[in-house]
């Protein structure tokens, strides 16, 4: 099949990717040349266009034809979607972006199935209804109505609209975000005691959601949402504790929310019965599930101009192996009556099988997938001394999660210290390789010595100290270090 996806953002990539990947032709279209730029390593082709501007719809059209050389008919679309934002503008550029833009498109590309993505605010229910795709959808807002009229060109056109709730994936989750930075709160009023009614979905899902219903060609309105009915205070009541955070208070309504105040629960019923289902089921299943969700709001808001991370009350040891992180770790448990966890161990247990048998069936590959999993289950847990695996800190998406979860030491030894120490047992596949332990030892800890460094909160230069007195070290400078927070 052959598809233009008109608005290549965070959920028309993903759906362009999910075409590409089933052998589907795609064309994706951005608004301009600078923003086809950033999708230049894509391996479907990317094109320029302006959807408000007739010209610029058919100067694509000429593109998309151009693409067939000599005598192989044109490249013409079996469907659009129109997936483009109108970057938060107002009526105007609604008007623009969504209704001008999808009639260029429906009179440019005649015999393409037509696919618009809309939303679920164009539901007003605020009494906490179930709403399906019969429901009334009346947006009281001007917005809302112009959303409404791209939707019937759709419609008009023999084509399918996909109403999308509230996008959170890697890189989005305002929910989380908002917690994070100290912004939420919920919000309710008489009709709703315990806050809004959250009707969420994860990008990776309205990708696929997109994809089913282009490639089937489904006719009609279709709602694209997960499956949880979740309040507002249900959500937080259950977010803040995994951050280690206050629930967030009550607060009135935001009178300026962009798309309006509503309270409804909007059904996936009518698209689960095609053969849909969501992969994450609700917005906790994404972030114990997706490995990059959870990491990379916690660093956006690291890196977000207040900059001020959430660190749990937790001790984690990071260093290489043989450096004493299990052992020491132990000790610093005992003197603080925390509870010791072993990120090793975890994963032994979970896997039900040794180290060494899960990078034998697996790989280092699925080894690092099991610890970063084993990682975010400890998301909320508290009074810890958490040892970890001395190459946890190979892994991108883990050093937020890191960070976030603790006061981090690294325990630093000589190497051949550490060859000496690891010697005995077999337990370490990486130092049973072809290279001799010592020369693997001192290339891992030139690759890894700066992101120990970077990560560090202390570092305890082990090599003169007993493990008591490293343990003591450790104990001493946490409770400094959550002392002065
Ligand atoms: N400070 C120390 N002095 C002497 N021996 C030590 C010291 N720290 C650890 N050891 C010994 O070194 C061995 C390895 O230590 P341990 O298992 O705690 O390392 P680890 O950092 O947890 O390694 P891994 O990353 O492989 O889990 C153990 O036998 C332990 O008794
Ligand atoms: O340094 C490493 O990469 C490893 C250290 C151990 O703790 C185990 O996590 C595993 O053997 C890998
Ligand atoms: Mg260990």
């Amino acid at each position: 099949m052959r598809v233009l996806i008109v608005g290549c953002g965070f959920v028309g990539a993903r759906t362009a990717d999910i075409l590409h990947a089933a052998g589907h032709e795609v064309v994706g279209v951005t608004h301009s040349s600078t923003s086809a730029e950033r999708l230049i390593h894509k391996p479907w082709r990317v094109m320029a266009c302006d959807v408000s501007d007739a010209a610029s719809v058919a100067s694509l059209r000429a593109q998309c034809e151009g693409m067939a050389e000599g005598a192989t008919p044109a490249w013409v679309p079996d469907a659009f979607i129109h997936c483009a934002s109108s970057s938060k503008g107002g009526p105007e550029m609604y008007q623009a972006v969504y209704v001008d833009g999808m009639g260029h498109l429906l009179a440019t590309f005649p015999g393409a199935f037509p696919l618009y993505t809309g939303s679920t605010s164009v539901y007003p229910q605020t009494d906490g209804s179930e709403v399906d795709e019969t429901s009334p959808a009346d947006p009281g807002k001007e917005t809302g109505r112009l959303l409404l009229a791209a939707e019937r060109l759709a419609l008009e056109n023999g084509g399918a609209v996909a109403r999308l709730a509230g996008i959170y994936g890697p890189g989005r989750s305002f929910v989380l975000k908002n917690l994070l930075e100290g912004k939420s709160g919920i919000e309710v009023n008489k009709g709703a005691p315990d806050g809004r009614l959250l009707n969420q979905i994860h990008a990776d899902d309205a990708a696929a959601a997109l994809v089913h219903i282009v490639t089937q060609k489904l006719l009609g309105i279709y709602n694209v949402v997960d499956d949880a009915r979740l309040t507002q205070r249900e959500c937080l009541e259950k977010l803040a504790p995994l951050f280690n955070l206050q629930v967030p208070a009550e607060k009135a309504p935001d009178p300026g929310r962009k798309r309006g105040w509503t309270h409804k629960h909007v059904s996936n019923a009518r698209l689960r019965a095609t053969g849909w289902a969501p992969q994450y089921s609700d917005y906790f299943a994404a972030l114990r599930d997706d490995p990059e969700l959870a990491p990379s709001i916690l660093q956006l808001v690291a890196e977000g101009s207040e900059g001020y991370l959430p660190r749990a009350e937790n001790i984690l040891l990071i260093g290489l192996m043989g450096s004493g992180k299990s052992t020491v770790g132990r000790m610093v448990a005992q003197m603080l009556g925390f509870q010791f966890v072993d990120t090793d161990h975890l994963i032994i247990d979970q896997a039900g099988c040794s180290i060494p048998e899960i990078f034998a069936k697996e790989g280092e590959p699925g080894f690092r997938q099991r610890e970063s999993a084993v990682l975010r289950s400890l998301l909320g847990r508290r009074h810890c001394v958490i040892a970890t695996g001395g190459g946890i800190i190979t892994q991108p998406r883990n050093l937020p999660l890191l960070k976030h979860l603790g006061f981090i030491t690294w325990l630093e030894a000589d190497v051949r210290l550490l060859a000496r120490r690891t010697a005995g047992n077999n337990d370490r596949p990486l130092l049973r390789g072809e290279e001799p332990p010592l020369v693997k030892l001192e290339r891992l800890l030139g690759e890894r010595k700066p992101i120990y460094k970077q990560l560090a909160d202390l570092r305890i230069q082990t090599d003169e100290l007993s493990q008591q007195e490293s343990a003591y070290g450790v104990a001493e400078s946490a409770r400094i270090f959550f002392a002065q927070r």
